[in-house]
């Protein structure tokens, strides 16, 4: 899958941006900040995240520090966004609610 156009991107990328995401620093790639509850609340989204991330093949850049979870999504195969990264970011935001 090719990287996003820039159409894609006028057409695509507002909505995530509204629900949170934003541009990376020097990189073509999404980044956002999920906080939960607790811990085990942040690690149950990551558990649930995987899942997708394993059935599509497309695996977040992630960190997590208690209930914080840092995610960076871009398309290593083509060195920045692609459509897939748009469709995992939109799991992300429904997994977390
Ligand atoms: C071998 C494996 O299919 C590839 O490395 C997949 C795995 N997950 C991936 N995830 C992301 N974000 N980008 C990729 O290019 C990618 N490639």
């Amino acid at each position: 899958m090719p990287k996003l156009t820039e159409e894609d991107r006028q057409n695509l990328l507002p909505a995530l941006y509204e629900a949170g995401w934003k541009p990376a620093d020097g990189r073509d790639a999404l980044n956002k900040t999920y906080k939960f509850s607790g811990f085990v609340e942040a690690f149950g989204f990551m558990t649930r995240a995987a899942i997708y991330a394993e059935k599509w093949n497309h695996h977040p850049e992630w960190s997590n520090v208690y209930n914080r979870v840092d995610v960076t999504l871009t398309s290593h195969d083509v060195g920045g966004l692609s459509e897939r990264d748009v469709k995992l970011a939109q799991k992300l935001d429904a997994l977390a609610g």
